[in-house]
């Protein structure tokens, strides 16, 4: 539990600390109930009545009751290559992607800047990530760009890194924010599964897993060392260590090759034990510093890769039920989103954490882990430390 000293030594050292959060979703939502019905069909697919069969179980256990998707069904009519398998449809899909993907970062990053209420040419630094579609300019000068940001800012941009990301820029916003006096650094992560939509095929059951996990949101984050309390800015949670770990002989567990079909990925089985086969080692590396050993006193935002992974790490680390329950929640609403994933669960978290009476942000907790998980096999394990609720807006 948090204690008032620990606490009061938090806000004095300087540390990068999260200072606002925001996370925004496209319009069409799916209920997973309904998807099925709607993908079968809407890829001419039908006749697979196996296939959908086997679809509708995957469904069903994903432990998703939502989803939310930029493609709709007009969308899919209009451009018919993106249902068909292995048709060539990267130019459609990136057409659609270079669009839609800093749009959607755009909204998010307003959310987060009105939280951290100061004017925008505070912004020293902008680090952008996705794994939708590729170009140049990148996507963080498009962002940039639409939400007038100084040309003085420096710009970071990380394509391609798959679903640890949403914890790689915390890492990289860590060394911004405390070795650059004053900075204040926008995170914005926005994905979009057009890149990797794809008809159901006998041959490539992968693509069945996918389409019942992966889906579109977008987060933004404000980091920055020494929070200024006197112009309001609100402290969230501290960003006290950051680690990636390479989990040896794990490369093929996690493709994505960018083909002219669009993405053409595979997620192998074993995917769930890996992590949670590693996630131990992770803990007892990052926490040892602080002497901490006891896994039941932290709070927990994992990445919501599948149910299966949040299972695994749950038992492995002989946690509660209630402990994983933001990601948990998370999964339920939004699905896999990749990278913004982890940060959705951060702000479920410090709003249920006020919602529900708690002392600090991390559901009472002083301290906390944050993983990301991803192509590699990666594992980001950042060690975070909670400030009171009553420091919130
Ligand atoms: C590392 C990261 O975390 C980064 C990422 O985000 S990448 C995405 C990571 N997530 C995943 O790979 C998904 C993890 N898996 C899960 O969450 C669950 O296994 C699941 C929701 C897919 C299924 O739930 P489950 O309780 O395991 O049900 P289970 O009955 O074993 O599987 C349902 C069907 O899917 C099949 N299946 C499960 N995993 C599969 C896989 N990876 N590939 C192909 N088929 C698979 C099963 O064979 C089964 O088929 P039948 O019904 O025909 O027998």
């Amino acid at each position: 539990m948090a204690t008032e000293n620990n606490l009061e030594a938090c806000a004095v050292e300087k540390l990068a600390t999260i200072l606002a959060i925001g996370t925004i979703n496209p319009p069409n939502c799916f209920y997973q109930i309904d998807y099925p019905d709607f993908y079968f069909r809407v890829t001419k697919s039908e006749h697979m009545t196996q296939l959908k069969d086997k679809f509708r179980r995957i469904c069903e256990k994903s432990a998703i009751k939502k989803r939310y998707m930029h493609l709709s069904e007009a969308m899919l009519k209009e451009n018919p290559c993106l249902t068909i398998y292995k048709a060539p449809s990267f130019d459609v899909r990136q057409d659609i992607l270079v669009k839609e993907v800093p749009k959607l970062g755009m909204e998010a990053a307003l959310k987060a800047i009105k939280e951290w209420g100061q004017p925008i040419s505070k912004i020293t630094h902008l680090i952008f990530c996705t794994s939708s579609g590729i170009d140049m300019p990148s996507a963080d000068h498009k962002l940039a760009k639409l939400i007038g940001l100084k040309p003085s800012v420096q710009r970071f941009m990380i394509y391609n890194h798959g679903c640890f990301t949403g914890a790689t820029v915390l890492n990289l916003s860590k060394d911004l924010a405390e070795n650059n006096i004053g900075a204040r650094v926008l995170i914005v992560c926005s994905e979009n599964m057009v890149m990797s939509f794809q008809p159901p095929s006998e041959t490539h059951i992968d693509i069945l897993i996918g389409s019942a996990i992966f889906f579109d949101g977008a987060t933004a984050l404000i980091v920055g060392a020494n929070p200024i309390v006197s112009i309001n800015e609100c402290p969230l949670f501290q960003i006290v260590s950051a680690i990636q770990t390479t989990i040896l002989e794990s490369d093929d567990l996690l493709i994505g090759k960018i083909r002219e079909m669009g993405m053409e990925y595979y997620l192998s089985r074993n995917l769930p034990k890996y992590v949670s086969n590693n996630i131990k080692q992770c803990m007892v590396e990052a926490f040892t510093p602080f002497r901490i050993n006891k896994w039941e006193i932290l709070f927990y935002v994992v990445h919501p890769g599948g149910v299966a992974i949040l299972n695994g790490v749950e038992e492995k680390l002989g946690l509660n039920k209630e402990k994983l329950r933001a990601c948990r929640h998370v999964l339920s609403e939004y699905g896999n989103m990749r990278g913004p994933s982890v940060i959705f669960v951060l702000d479920e978290m410090r709003k249920m954490s006020v919602l529900e009476g708690k002392a600090t942000m991390g559901e009472g907790f002083e301290w906390g882990v944050l993983f990301g998980f991803g192509p590699g096999l990666t594992v980001e394990t950042l060690v975070l430390r909670s400030f009171v609720t009553n420091s919130a807006p």
